[in-house]
């Protein structure tokens, strides 16, 4: 297998979100869960996304991890790597976007990097280096309020300066609008001055198609899925890749009982939640009681195993902003994340072991500590359910099943029921 695109996404669900705009550009996709082992039969496939657990781990962690990634992605051909990073920039002064970039480039010898989160389908765009979420500014958005990596800065070029060693650039929507030729110049402006790296400006899918093309001349680009989209349809219309029709199915059904779990405490899950009351049981966890190790997973189990015969149930430990910053004052902010993580893990696993095939997640931390505790290698990618979230089917796994990881901000306000519809 020779990869025309590497992939390394700092969380699971932005991995399935990649995987899925890769796949709808016409780029056979797999992702991946950590680095594969050698005996994980792999299709053959254009781009593989390694899926990390590593936006709200330690810096160093975080480095080695992605260097282990970006080592076997080379090793398997890749002559660039997109390191997959939040559309909404998630991430502290502390890291993890900058030490892994800086470590990706120096590993590679890039000159100048391009970096940009843009991802207009989501409505995330970037203007003069400003992240903007819909209509407001990145630290207006709800963002702002974030369990594990609340956002205060919405001028990328300032954030990522905090995080990294390298001088950070700009390259403007003026410049992109005016073509690949003139992003080219700019970078190899920037490169001439020893900037490192550069967040580049995006507002529609045509700007990121002009710096797919830029990027695709390079090792190493950072961003979202919209730098993704561009890399793909950079790479077909070159005739590096033929574009393969994107698969309509994850193949045959797989039946057996469907569960969902929601651990993100975003505005768009939280009204997702209040809306899923309406057409199935839902159980609010008790946050608190889940880190004083009150049994509070036991009860959730309790509650779910005798109603999972009549249909789909769903398990919520998400709170609103205020209940979120009491619990974590009193707790601290990653002991209550770890621990309700953890319960949301315990929970999967025994829902699996009772029968449940089909598993909604909501939450990008949450997903990673349920793949991880289901021991799910990779998945193939079906059907859109909305935009950045594909029905996934576990390949290598224990059991056949069918996922859905949802970023915590996507899917529209039915999304739960949306994506039962298509989990078959
Ligand atoms: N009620 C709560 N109070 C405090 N923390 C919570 C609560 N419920 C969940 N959490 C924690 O908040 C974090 C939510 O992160 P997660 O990545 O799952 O969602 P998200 O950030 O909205 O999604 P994404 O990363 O995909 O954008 C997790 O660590 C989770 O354990
Ligand atoms: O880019 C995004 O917003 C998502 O894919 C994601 O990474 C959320 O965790």
């Amino acid at each position: 297998m020779t990869l025309a695109l590497g992939c390394i996404a700092d969380d699971y669900t932005g991995a399935s979100d990649l995987a899925n705009t890769l796949t709808r550009a016409g780029l056979r996709t797999v992702q991946t869960i950590g680095v594969p082992a050698d005996d994980l039969a792999l299709p053959e496939v254009d781009a593989v996304v390694v899926s990390l657990k590593s936006r709200s781990i330690e810096a160093g962690l975080a480095v080695s991890r992605s260097r282990a990634a970006e080592a076997w992605l080379r090793g398997r051909g890749a002559g660039h790597v997109l390191f997959k990073i939040c559309s909404t920039f998630d991430s502290t002064d502390a890291g993890n976007i900058g030490p892994v970039m800086d470590a990706l480039r120096a590993d590679c010898g890039e000159a100048a990097v391009l970096v940009t989160p843009a991802f207009p389908e989501t409505g995330r765009t970037v203007y003069q280096g400003n992240l903007f979420v819909g209509a407001v500014p990145l630290n207006e958005s709800p963002l702002k309020d974030h369990p594990l990596n609340p956002m205060h800065d919405s001028n990328l070029v300032r954030v990522l300066v905090r995080q990294s060693r390298t001088q950070i650039g700009l390259v403007d929507l003026a410049t992109v609008t005016r073509g690949a030729d003139a992003v080219r110049a700019r970078l190899a402006e920037l490169a001439g001055k020893g900037i490192g790296a550069a967040i580049i400006d995006a507002v529609f899918d045509r700007d990121l198609e002009t710096i797919g093309l830029v990027a695709a001349e390079h090792r190493l680009s950072v961003g979202a899925s919209g730098i993704g989209l561009g890399l793909a349809r950079a790479l077909v219309s070159t005739g590096k890749v033929q574009s393969a029709s994107p698969s309509s199915e994850t193949g045959a059904p797989v039946g057996g009982l469907a569960a969902c779990l929601a651990g993100s405490c975003s505005q768009a899950t939280l009204q997702q939640i209040a809306n899923a009351e309406r057409i199935m049981p839902v159980l609010h966890l008790d946050p608190a009681r889940i880190i004083t190790g009150s049994g509070e997973a036991q009860r959730a189990l309790d509650w779910a195993r005798p109603r999972l015969a009549e249909g789909p149930v769903l398990i919520a430990s998400s709170s609103t902003p205020d209940q979120v910053a009491a619990l974590q004052a009193r707790h601290g902010r990653d002991a209550a994340g770890h621990a309700i993580e953890q319960a949301m893990a315990d929970i999967a696993e025994t829902l699996v072991k009772s029968g449940v095939r089909r598993l909604v997640v909501a939450g990008g931390e949450t997903s990673g500590a349920v793949v991880d505790r289901l021991r799910i290698p990779g998945f193939l990618v079906g059907v859109e359910i909305a935009a950045g979230v594909p029905v996934l089917r576990a390949v290598g796994a224990e059991s056949d099943m069918l996922l859905a990881l949802k970023s915590g901000n996507f899917g529209g306000a039915e999304f739960f029921s949306d994506a039962l519809r298509l989990m078959r």
